[in-house]
């Protein structure tokens, strides 16, 4: 093995928090934010110093779980976009193939245009709507072609007990508004920070051990549902739990996508086919419900 101990990028976000706790048991770990630590540095806003920062580390592995994740600031910032979502990443891929690293990093169901009603494989045609979508691309690209051994998951809607979502988005607008209204006509998988998190820790050891099992794969819990429907599970299990403060929320009405204009076009289908993680890794993926209800018992 090329170097010793993990560097992580992005500790205190959904993913890198839970990361953290899932990376532990596997050897010495280095965890970074945007600030560093001394001489080591952590913000992708600097890709050289990122680089730098690899070089002097060598690592046996590297877990990248920063990014620009604004989706509709994106828009608006396409430049600071690319830097973080596909400059950065391609510097520590070429570091990391440098120093003989494996490269772990995080990509998006916002890759693919959201045609037809089928699960994306891996290998399907890319198409993003987006300026995330497209610089996240644009980094899993720069990843694949600098040589490194790598892992890259592609995953959906992500949701943790701590940070941003969409799930929380809701508790927090259903304790304030009387009528909501949600798109029921993009399809998904809600993937918790946690499952991603331990399935990092499983594969990574295993893709230590042989090489081969590199790739860029599909990660996303089991089953699929549309932001209404997940939204309305989420009141469903508050009531349920009786939580307090009441939810003031008395409509929500699903609508198409059209009538709900954001700066940032989403895809119909993020509906992600996991069956080649699971066959080469020997995993099994559970029904998104269990870890949502999961996270809300946390919050609650
Ligand atoms: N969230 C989602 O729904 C999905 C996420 N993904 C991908 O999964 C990965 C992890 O996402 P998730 O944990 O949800 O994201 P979060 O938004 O929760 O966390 C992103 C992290 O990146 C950090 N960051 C932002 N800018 C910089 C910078 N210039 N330098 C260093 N760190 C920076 C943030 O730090 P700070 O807190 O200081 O801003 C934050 O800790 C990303 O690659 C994302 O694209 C894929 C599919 C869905
Ligand atoms: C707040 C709100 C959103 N929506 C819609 C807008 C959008 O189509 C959908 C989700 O909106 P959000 O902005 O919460 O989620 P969004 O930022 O699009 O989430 C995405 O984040 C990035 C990082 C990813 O990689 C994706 O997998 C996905 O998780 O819900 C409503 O319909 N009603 C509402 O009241």
């Amino acid at each position: 093995m090329a170097g010793h101990g993990i560097l992580l990028l992005g500790k205190n976000g959904q993913v890198g928090w839970e990361l953290q706790r899932a990376l532990a048991p596997l050897g010495p770990l280095t965890a970074l934010d945007r600030h560093g630590q001394g001489a080591l540095h952590g913000d992708l806003n600097d890709p050289d110093a990122l680089a730098a920062t690899v070089c002097a580390l060598r690592p046996a592995a590297i877990v990248n779980a920063a990014a620009h994740t604004a989706v509709d600031r994106a828009e608006s910032e396409p430049a600071l976009a690319r830097r973080l979502n596909a400059e950065a990443p391609a510097a520590l891929a070429q570091a990391a193939a440098e120093v003989g690293a494996l490269l772990v990093h995080y990509s998006t169901d916002y890759v693919f245009n959201g045609g037809g009603d089928t699960p994306w494989r891996e290998g399907d045609a890319t198409g993003p709507l987006s300026v995330y979508g497209a610089t996240k691309l644009a980094g899993e690209e720069a990843i694949r072609a600098s040589g490194c051994r790598h892992l890259i998951f592609r995953t959906s809607w992500v949701y943790a007990a701590r940070g941003g979502n969409f799930a929380r988005t809701m508790l927090r607008l259903a304790a304030e508004r009387e009528r909501l209204t949600i798109v029921d006509d993009q399809w998904g998988a809600p993937t918790g920070a946690e499952l991603i998190a331990d399935i990092t820790a499983h594969t990574l050891r295993q893709c230590l051990a042989r090489p081969e099992d590199g790739g860029t794969y599909h990660l996303a819990a089991a089953g699929y549902t549309t932001w209404f429907s997940y939204a309305n599970h989420v009141f469903g299990q508050y009531r349920s739990a009786q939580a307090a403060p009441e939810l003031v929320v008395k409509e929500v009405e699903p609508v198409a996508s059209d009538t709900f204009p954001t700066p940032a076009r989403r895809p119909h289908n993020s509906r992600l086919d996991t069956t080649r993680l699971q066959a080469v890794f020997g995993l099994t993926l559970p029904p998104w419900q269990q870890g949502v209800d999961r996270m809300l018992k946390e919050i609650l």
